[in-house]
C-alpha cells in the first residue's frame, strides 16, 4: 500500500495523484450574473419568448418555430451583426415564423477541435474559461439586447447556471443525448428543450432523453455560490425530438418524420417535431438546406400537424473555413452554413 509521506499536506497528496490535470479558479454562477446581470426588461422578454416556444410546441400557436443562425460564434462582432439582420427578418415574418437565433458558444467535438468561445475565447489552444464566460454572458446580454430570443446547445452540465437565464430555446446535442447527465439537467432546465436524435440517426436515444428529462431527477451539482449540492429537479414538461439525420441516413421526408412520431405516440411522449435541416440530413453540405427546409414546410403545409420547427445553420457568408490568420469575416469556422442573402430569401419563399 502507498502511504502518504508525513510531510505531504492533503493538496499535496491530491497533486501529485492528479499528474494529468491543473485547476484555475473561475468565479462562480452567482458571481458572473452578479457582474453582468440582466435587467428586468431582459427577464420578462425571456420569460415570454419561453411563452412563444411552448405554445408553438404544444400546438397552440400554428407559427413554426425557426432556430437559425451560426453553427458555432467565433467573432462577437459578426454575430451581433448577424443578429441585427436577423432581427429585422424575424420582425418582418413574425406573423408565420417565430425566430430563435442560434447562440451556439460550446461545440462537441468528434474527436478534438476548437470547443467554442467558451471554452477559448482567442482560439490559442490554451483554453480561458475565465474570459470565455464573460465574453459568451456579454455577447448574450448584447444580443438579447436587440430583442432577439436565443439558442443554445448545452454541453457542459455547469454552463446553463452561467447562462441559461439568457437562452430560450435549449438543444442537447447527438453526441449527448443518450448521456443521464445531461437527461438530469433538462429535468431541471425552465426552457424549451429538443433533444436530437443519436448521430447514427436513431431516434431511440432521444425518446429515452425525452421521458426521461421529463421525470424527477436527484444528482450532483455545484450551488450559485460554489459550493458542491444535490441538485432536485420536478421534470422538464417541454422536451421534443430534433431530426438531424444520421451518419449515411437523412430523416427530414415523410416516412422518417411518420416514424419518429409513430415512435414518440407509443412511449406517451410529445410529437412536436423539429427538423435539423442541416447536420447529417444536409450531408454537411450547407446550400441542401434550402430544398430541405422548403421539403419540410411542404409537408407541413399540407397538414402534417406534427412539424413545429426547423433548425437552419446560417451565417452572414456563405460556407466554412479553417481557422488561421485571415479569416473572411461573419464565415463559419466550424460546420458549413447558408449566406445572408440566401438564408432571407429562403426565409421569405417559405
Ligand atoms: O455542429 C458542429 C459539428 O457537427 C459538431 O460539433 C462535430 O464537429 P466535428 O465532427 O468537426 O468535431
Ligand atoms: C453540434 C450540433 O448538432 P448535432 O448535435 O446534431 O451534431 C449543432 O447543432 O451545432
Amino acid at each position: 500500500m502507498n502511504m502518504p509521506l508525513k510531510s505531504e499536506t492533503l493538496g499535496e497528496q491530491i497533486a501529485s495523484a492528479c499528474q494529468h490535470r491543473q485547476e484555475a479558479t473561475l468565479p462562480t454562477a452567482g458571481e458572473l450574473r452578479q457582474q453582468f446581470p440582466a435587467g428586468e426588461h431582459l427577464v420578462r422578454a425571456i420569460a415570454s419568448y419561453r411563452e412563444q416556444i411552448r405554445a408553438v410546441l404544444h400546438g397552440q400557436d400554428d407559427r413554426t418555430l425557426i432556430v437559425m443562425g451560426p453553427c458555432s460564434i467565433h467573432d462577437e462582432q459578426a454575430a451581433l451583426d448577424y443578429a441585427t439582420r436577423l432581427k429585422t427578418l424575424a420582425d418582418e415574418v413574425s406573423d408565420r415564423f417565430l425566430i430563435v437565433m442560434r447562440a451556439y458558444l460550446e461545440k462537441p467535438r468528434t474527436t478534438v477541435g476548437w470547443k467554442g468561445l467558451l471554452y477559448d475565447p482567442d482560439r490559442t489552444g490554451q483554453g480561458d474559461l475565465k474570459q470565455g464566460l464573460e465574453r459568451s454572458r456579454k455577447l448574450l446580454l448584447a444580443l438579447s439586447e436587440l430583442g432577439l430570443p436565443l439558442a443554445t446547445e448545452a454541453l457542459s452540465p455547469f454552463m446553463m447556471d452561467y447562462l441559461g437565464d439568457l437562452v430560450s430555446w435549449t438543444a442537447i446535442g447527438a453526441r449527448t443525448t443518450e448521456s443521464q447527465i445531461h437527461r438530469e439537467m433538462v429535468s431541471g432546465l425552465p426552457m424549451p428543450t429538443g433533444f436530437k436524435n443519436g448521430t447514427d440517426g436513431g431516434i431511440t436515444v432521444a425518446s429515452h432523453a425525452m421521458k426521461s428529462a421529463s421525470h424527477p431527477h436527484h444528482h450532483m451539482g455545484i450551488s450559485h455560490n460554489g459550493a458542491p449540492v444535490m441538485i432536485s429537479t420536478s421534470g422538464n414538461p417541454d422536451t421534443h425530438l430534433v431530426l438531424r439525420g444520421g451518419r449515411g441516413v437523412t430523416n427530414y421526408d415523410e416516412l422518417s418524420i411518420a416514424k419518429a412520431v409513430a415512435e414518440l405516440e407509443k412511449a406517451g411522449l410529445s410529437t412536436a417535431v423539429m427538423v435539423d435541416c442541416s447536420h447529417d440530413n444536409a450531408c454537411k453540405q450547407a446550400e441542401r438546406q434550402l430544398d430541405i427546409a422548403r421539403e419540410v414546410m411542404a409537408q407541413k403545409r399540407s397538414g402534417n400537424r406534427h412539424i413545429r420547427g426547423l433548425m437552419l445553420e446560417s451565417f452572414l457568408e456563405f460556407g466554412r473555413q479553417d481557422d488561421g490568420e485571415e479569416l473572411i469575416y461573419g464565415c463559419s469556422i466550424t460546420d458549413p452554413c447558408l449566406g445572408w442573402e440566401q438564408t432571407e430569401a429562403l426565409i421569405r419563399s417559405l
